[in-house]
C-alpha cells in the first residue's frame, strides 16, 4: 500500500511523503491502516523501535485534521515535544498550523485554540484540563506516544488519568497509541477500545548477542570474533571493532549504555582513546568546534569533561548535562562526528540517536526497595537495544551484552535475548498517584460523589486490567480523608466538592501532600513570627515521615527512566495558566501586607518548598552530613514547620538533604556562579537549572497558597520567589553560560550593549574575556575591547576605582568567586 492509496489525507500530502521516500507503507503501517487509523478508529500499534510508529500517528492525525478535526501528540518527554513538533511543522505548507505545548514553550490558549496538532506533554495537558483549556473539548484525535510507560510508577498514572478524562470528555475520540513490544499489548487495546495492530516487522535487521572471552555470541548462533586486547575492556574492543568495520563507506557508531553518571563520564573518557586514534583531520577540526561551543554553553567542571571527550570523538550524556549540551551531543552523534556515546538509559526513552552498535554495559541497578543491585527488566532492555540500527544508514544493526563467565553469557541470553517484555502494569492504585488525580479530577467536575468518582475511575487501565475494584475502592477511601483532613475537599452526605483552597491546589498542579506542607510551614511561620521565631523553631518537634534511606553515593547518581530524569523532566512543569487573574489579586495583598520587612527568610521558604514531595532533593553525600548538621543549627530559627530532632535518623537527613537543597538555591540566589554551585554541591548544570525551574514553580504556588488563606507573609514569599528568578534575567539567558561568563559578567556585557552570545562573538571574544577577568582592566578597556562607547556609560571607573572595585568584589562574591575584579559596578 501506499500514501496515495490513502483518499483520507489532506490534498498535496500522499506526494510529499512519497517525495520523502516513503514509497509503500511499511507492514505494520498497512495493518494500521486496515485498522482503520486514517478513518478515525482507534488503535493501539506495539511494534519494535524504527519501524515507523510516527508515520502510524501522522496518518491520524492528518486524516482528522482534512475531516475538520483537531489532534492532540502526547509525548513523554519535554526534549521530545520539540522533536515532534520540528517533524510535524513540515505540514504547514499544506495549511496544517502546529502547536506545542510544555513547560518550556508558553503558549496563550486562544493560541493553541487556532492550531490543528498540538504536541504537549502528558503533565502539560493534564494542566491544561484542570484550568479548562476550552479546545480540549474539540479534540478528534489523541496519539498516546510510549504507552507503555503507565507502567511507570511516577508518571504513568498522570497518562493513564489523562486519557481516561479526554476520553470521557469526548465520547467519539479517536485514541491512537504507539507501544514498545511488550507481553499484554492487547489489555491495553482493551482498555482503549482500540483495534490492536501488533508486530516484530523492522525496518533493518537487529542481531542481539552477548560479547563473551574473544567473540560475540549473536542469537542467529552465528560469532563474530572479536578480541578483547591485554588490559584492554570489553566495552573498548567492541567500540573498536564497530568502527574499524566500514560498511558502504561508513564505520559504525555506539551506543554503551551504563548504570551511573559517573560510569557514563568515565566510560566515555576511556573511550575516547578509542575514537581519537581514528578521527580524519576534517573530522578533528569539526570536533574541536563542536567542544569549543560545549565549553560556550556552560562553565562547570563536567562541560570541561565533555569537550574533553568530545574533542576525541565521544560523549557522555545524562541528566546532569544543560539542554542545549544535551541536543549537541545527539546532533553529532546522528551527524557521525560523534562516534559514540556512553548514556544512562534516558537516552533509550525515545530520543531519536540510532548507532550500528549499541552495548548494554550495566544491566542491573540500585534497588533500595529490594535492597542491593538487581536485573533491569527486559522491556527496558529491549528498549536500549533497539537503538542499533540505523535506517538508511547500515544494513543491521547490533545489540550487545557483556559476560565475563559462561554463566552469565546462559543468564543474559535467558534474561534478555531470547526472552518477551514483560506486561505494562497500572500504577494507579498508589496513593501518591490518587492523591493528586482524585483531588483534579473532583475539582475539574469529572466526579461529584464517591461513587461517581469510582466509576471515573473504572474508565482506567487499572480497573480495566485488575477487574477487582476493591483495592481501588480503599485506596480512594483513604485518600479522600487526607484531602477532607486538609480541608481540600468536603464531603457531604456521598457528595463530594472541591474548597476553594482544593482548586487551587488542582490548578496549580501541585501535589495535595506538598500544598499541606507549605501551608502548614506558612501557618508555622506566622504563628512564630508572632511569638518569637527564634524560640519557637527550637520548639515542638515532631517526627515527620520516613524520608529516603541512605543510598551509596554513586549509586545516588543514577539516573534511569523510572527515576530523576523523567520526573525532573515533566514533575516540575509550571501552571502559567492557572490563576490568570492571580498576579493582580497578589499585588492588593502585597499592598495590604503593611510590614516592615520579611519576616520570613529566604533560606526558610527554600527549605520549605524543597522539603515538599514536587521537589526533588539532593541526596546527601558522605561528609555531608556534618556540614548541614552544622549549618542546621546556626540557621535554626529560619526554618518552617517543626523540625524533626537528630535522633530520628531518617526524617532528620531527609531535612538535612532539604537544606542542602535549599542552600543550592540561595547560593544561586545570591548570584554565585554556576562552576562553584557544581562543584559545591556536585551536581551539573542540568540539575541547577532544574532545581531553579521548580522553586520558581513552587514559590510562585506558596505565594498563591499565601495570598489566598489571607496569611500575612505574600511579601515575604514573592521576595524569596524574585531572588529566585532574578539569579538570572532572560535577557541575560543568551549570554550566561558562555565560558567565563556568569550571571555578574553577563549582566557587566549587557550593559555595556553586549546583549546575545552573537554579539560576543562578534567581539573579540578573548580580549572581552580577558578584559572580564583581569585586575588591570577597567570597563573603558572592555569598552573598547569590543568596539563600543556607550554614552550612557560616561563615568565608568577608572583603574583606580577598578582596583577598588576588586576589592570589594572579594568580599561581595564576585563572579568567578576567586576575588578578581570583574569590571565593577556601573550601575
Ligand atoms: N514506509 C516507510 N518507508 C520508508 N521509510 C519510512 C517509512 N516509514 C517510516 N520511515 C522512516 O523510518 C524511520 C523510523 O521511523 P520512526 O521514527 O517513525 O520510527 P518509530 O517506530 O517511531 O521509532 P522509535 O520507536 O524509535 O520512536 C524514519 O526515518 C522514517 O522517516
Amino acid at each position: 500500500m501506499r500514501p496515495s492509496d490513502l483518499s483520507t489525507l489532506p490534498d498535496g500530502v500522499p506526494e510529499a511523503l512519497e517525495a520523502e521516500g516513503i514509497e509503500e507503507f511499511y507492514p505494520p503501517q498497512t495493518a494500521a491502516v486496515e485498522a482503520g487509523v486514517a478513518d478515525g478508529e482507534s488503535v493501539v500499534a506495539s511494534v519494535p523501535t524504527a519501524s515507523g510508529k510516527t508515520l502510524i500517528a501522522e496518518l491520524a492525525m492528518l486524516s482528522s485534521v482534512a475531516r475538520g478535526g483537531k489532534a492532540l501528540y502526547i509525548v513523554p518527554l519535554r526534549a521530545l515535544a520539540s522533536e515532534k513538533k520540528t517533524e510535524f511543522e513540515r505540514w504547514e505548507r499544506f495549511g496544517i498550523d502546529v502547536g506545542v505545548s510544555t513547560g518550556n514553550y508558553q503558549s496563550d490558549g486562544e493560541w493553541l485554540a487556532s492550531r490543528d496538532i498540538i504536541v504537549a506533554t502528558s503533565e502539560k495537558v493534564d494542566s491544561l484540563i484542570r484550568n479548562g483549556a476550552p479546545w480540549v473539548n474539540d479534540l478528534t484525535c489523541v496519539v498516546a506516544d510510549e504507552v507503555h510507560l503507565v507502567d511507570d510508577g511516577g508518571r504513568g498514572p498522570t497518562l493513564e488519568v489523562t486519557l481516561a478524562k479526554l476520553r470521557k470528555i469526548n465520547r467519539d475520540l479517536q485514541v491512537v497509541a504507539l507501544s514498545a513490544t511488550v507481553g499484554n499489548a492487547d489489555e491495553v487495546a482493551d482498555w482503549l477500545d482500540a483495534a490492536l495492530v501488533e508486530s516484530d516487522w523492522r525496518p533493518i535487521e537487529l542481531k542481539m548477542g552477548v560479547h563473551y572471552g574473544n567473540a560475540v555470541n549473536f542469537d542467529d548462533g552465528s560469532q563474530r570474533e572479536v578480541p578483547v586486547g591485554n588490559g584492554q575492556k570489553q566495552t573498548a574492543a567492541l567500540v573498536a571493532d564497530a568502527l574499524d568495520e566500514e560498511v558502504d563507506g561508513q564505520r559504525g557508531s555506539s551506543l554503551v549504555f551504563v548504570s551511573s553518571r559517573r560510569n557514563a563520564e568515565s566510560a566515555a573518557r576511556r573511550l575516547a582513546g578509542v575514537t581519537e586514534s581514528r578521527l580524519d583531520p576534517d573530522e578533528q577540526a569539526a570536533l574541536e568546534e563542536l567542544a569549543a561551543d560545549i565549553r560556550d554553553d556552560s562553565d562547570t567542571d563536567t562541560s570541561e569533561d565533555l569537550a574533553d571527550c568530545v574533542r576525541d570523538g565521544a560523549a557522555f550524556h545524562h541528566a546532569g548535562l544543560s539542554a542545549t549540551q544535551r541536543s549537541l551531543v545527539e546532533d553529532a552523534f546522528r551527524d557521525r562526528l560523534v562516534k559514540c556515546i556512553c548514556a544512562t538509559p534516558t537516552l533509550a526513552a525515545g530520543v531519536n540517536t540510532p548507532a550500528r552498535r549499541v552495548v548494554v554495559r550495566d544491566w542491573k541497578r540500585y534497588d533500595g526497595e529490594f535492597g542491593g543491585m538487581q536485573p533491569l527488566d527486559t522491556l527496558e532492555v529491549h528498549q536500549m537495544m533497539g537503538r542499533a540500527g540505523r535506517p538508511g544508514l547500515d544494513p543491521y544493526g547490533e545489540a550487545l551484552l557483556l559476560a565475563t563467565d559462561r554463566d552469565t553469557m546462559d543468564e543474559l541470553f535467558e534474561r534478555y535475548v531470547w526472552a518477551e517484555p514483560e506486561d505494562v502494569r497500572s500504577k494507579l492504585a498508589a496513593e501518591p498517584a490518587l492523591r493528586t488525580h482524585v483531588l483534579a479530577t473532583v475539582a475539574s467536575g469529572f466526579a461529584t460523589t464517591r461513587d461517581g468518582l469510582l466509576e471515573f475511575l473504572d474508565r482506567t487501565l487499572y480497573a480495566s486490567q485488575t477487574g477487582d475494584d476493591s483495592r481501588l475502592a480503599a485506596v480512594t477511601d483513604r485518600v479522600l480523608e487526607y484531602l477532607e483532613a486538609n480541608e481540600f475537599l468536603e464531603r457531604d452526605d456521598g457528595s463530594l466538592t472541591a474548597t476553594g483552597i482544593g482548586h487551587t491546589v488542582s490548578r496549580l498542579y501541585l501535589d495535595p501532600m506538598s500544598a499541606a506542607e507549605i501551608i502548614d510551614g506558612l501557618r508555622e511561620g506566622v504563628e512564630s513570627d508572632d511569638d518569637d521565631a527564634a524560640a519557637a523553631a527550637t520548639a515542638n518537634r515532631r517526627s515527620r515521615a520516613a524520608g529516603d534511606a541512605e543510598v551509596p553515593e554513586d549509586i545516588a547518581d543514577a539516573d534511569f527512566v523510572t527515576g530523576n530524569d523523567l520526573l525532573d523532566d515533566g514533575g516540575g512543569e509550571r501552571t502559567d495558566d492557572a490563576g490568570g487573574d492571580a498576579e493582580e489579586a497578589v499585588e492588593s495583598a502585597a499592598a495590604a501586607d503593611g510590614d516592615d520587612g520579611p519576616t520570613l527568610s529566604p533560606l526558610g521558604l527554600y527549605h520549605l518548598v524543597a522539603r515538599t514531595p514536587d521537589m526533588y532533593q539532593l541526596y546527601l553525600k558522605s561528609g555531608d552530613r556534618a556540614t548541614y548538621e552544622e549549618q542546621f543549627y546556626e540557621r535554626e530559627a529560619e526554618f518552617l514547620g517543626h523540625a524533626p530532632s537528630e535522633f530520628e535518623d531518617v526524617a532528620f537527613e531527609d531535612w538535612l538533604a532539604a537544606l542542602k537543597t535549599a542552600r543550592l538555591l540561595e547560593d544561586w540566589a545570591s548570584e554565585l556562579d554556576e562552576d562553584t554551585i557544581a562543584e559545591r554541591y556536585g551536581v551539573g548544570p542540568g540539575d541547577i537549572r532544574g532545581k531553579v525551574d521548580t522553586a520558581e514553580w513552587l514559590l510562585g504556588a506558596t505565594e498563591q497558597l499565601a495570598n489566598e488563606l489571607d496569611l500575612d507573609v505574600v511579601l515575604d514569599v514573592r521576595e524569596a520567589r524574585k531572588r529566585v528568578e532574578d539569579g538570572v534575567h532572560e535577557e541575560l539567558l543568551d549570554l550566561v553560560g558562555v565560558r567565563g561568563v556568569g550571571r555578574k559578567r553577563a549582566r557587566r556585557l549587557f550593559e555595556a550593549g553586549i546583549e546575545t552570545r552573537a554579539e560576543l562573538r562578534e567581539a573579540d571574544k578573548s580580549v572581552v574575556l580577558g578584559a572580564l577577568r583581569g585586575r588591570e582592566q577597567t570597563a573603558e578597556n572592555v569598552l573598547k575591547a569590543v568596539g563600543r562607547q556607550d554614552p550612557s556609560m560616561e563615568g565608568v571607573e577608572t583603574d583606580a576605582s577598578a582596583s577598588a572595585a576588586a576589592t570589594a568584589g572579594s568580599e561581595s562574591g564576585d563572579d568567578d568567586g576567586s576575588g578578581q575584579a570583574t569590571f565593577g559596578d556601573f550601575s
